[in-house]
């Protein structure tokens, strides 16, 4: 029995060839964000209230109209089948299987209708798009989405470029294994082969306008943390925001997404979710004090996979319920209304 997620980060990293853990572990450059997102949970402290009398703690909580048994969501990551041969399938059973949103990244290895199959009517699926500078590409990618049973479409914006990310580079990881595609952009160039995956460095809000008029899905915007840029979005249409750093992958020395949330929550009033480096319920716990509706994981994820396929996935999801569970008691919350701003302060260190 593993009692941590990072007892399964460990058995990851023994488990996978070098290439797929340094591809999942890693960030750009310098890594100073992976190590920043992290630490900026240490830095914040809780300051617990006692004898509230909650005998039961309630996680439950909706996002976008999606009812979810925690705040706690399956953030997009790409190529799930470098971590296990089911790949996005076990995924999907697992987070179905916890009552929760598996977001499904546009680079995944199953395709979104697969994906949707193997979660059943349990899965609350909602699929993430890098916009393509096709916008015709861009559309039917949505249009798979939708037909997919998607509820959301979580657009990332943080890579107009793609992060410089040396691990890979040292290992020579550029291309998927033999047998393994980005199977949401088969069929889509002019011989039926698989597209390659574009970042866009011209991407702007006139995209953003487009996609908003080009589905009735709500859109999530990705990768925000300007609480000026989340403001502007929602000026555009947009249903939600997830402040996030892409775990450190992308540009580096940004700050800490932890970091980033209370400004952002504070700017908007749809709902904020935020991910990186979440790793413990009282980080959930944190991160609802200080604006968010949800968090999201993602290595997380990907170390449960590898270690034990979808079981492995489940453990994670239930290991994390039951810290976020735990944390609620001994800060006397009874449901995520309870967690207030006054329950968190910041620490040097
Ligand atoms: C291996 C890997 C692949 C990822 N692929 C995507 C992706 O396809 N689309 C996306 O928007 N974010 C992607 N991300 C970023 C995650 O959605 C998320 O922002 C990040 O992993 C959160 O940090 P954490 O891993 O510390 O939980 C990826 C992250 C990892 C680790
Ligand atoms: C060009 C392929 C796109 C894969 C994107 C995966 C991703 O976002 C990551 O962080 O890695």
């Amino acid at each position: 029995m593993l009692f941590s997620v990072r007892e399964f980060e460990a058995l990851a990293r023994d488990r996978l060839p070098r290439y797929a853990y340094d591809f999942i572990a890693g960030g750009a450059d310098d890594e100073v964000t992976v190590r920043a997102n992290e630490r900026a949970f240490a830095r914040l402290r809780l300051l617990p209230r006692v004898l509230r009398g909650h005998a039961q703690r309630d996680l439950c909580t909706t996002l976008f109209g999606n009812e979810v048994t925690m705040p706690v969501v399956l953030s997009p990551t790409a190529f799930h089948r470098l971590a296990d041969p089911q790949g996005e399938q076990a995924t999907a059973r697992a987070a179905a299987k916890a009552g929760t949103v598996m977001i499904a990244s546009m680079a995944s290895t199953v395709s979104i209708g697969d994906i949707a199959k193997a979660g059943g009517a349990d899965l609350v699926l909602w699929f993430q798009a890098y916009i393509q500078s096709d916008i015709g590409i861009t559309r039917t990618l949505i249009r798979r989405a939708e037909d997919a049973g998607c509820r959301a479409l979580v657009v990332t914006v943080d890579s107009p470029v793609f992060g410089w990310r040396e691990r890979d580079n040292r290992n020579g990881f550029h291309d998927l294994p033999p047998g393994m595609h980005c199977e949401n952009m088969r069929d889509l160039t002019a011989d039926g082969g698989v597209r390659d995956i574009e970042m866009v460095p011209g991407l702007s809000w006139d995209h953003i306008d487009r996609v908003v008029a080009m589905t009735d899905l709500p859109i999530v915007l990705k990768g925000v943390l300007h609480p000026a840029d989340a403001l502007t979005a929602v000026e555009h249409g947009v249903s939600g925001l997830f402040v996030s750093n892409h775990g450190g992958r992308q540009l580096d020395t940004v700050v800490a997404a932890i970091d980033a949330v209370a400004d952002v929550a504070a700017a908007v009033d749809v709902p904020v979710l935020v991910d990186g480096g979440v790793r413990r319920g009282t980080d959930v716990v944190k991160a609802l004090a200080l604006g968010a509706r949800a968090v999201g994981i993602g290595r997380p994820v990907l170390w449960g996979l590898a270690a034990r396929g979808e079981e492995g996935v489940t453990e994670v999801l239930e290991l994390l319920r039951a810290e976020t569970d735990r944390a609620f008691a001994f800060c006397g919350c009874a449901s995520v209304d309870h967690v207030a701003r006054d329950l968190v302060r910041e620490v040097r260190c």
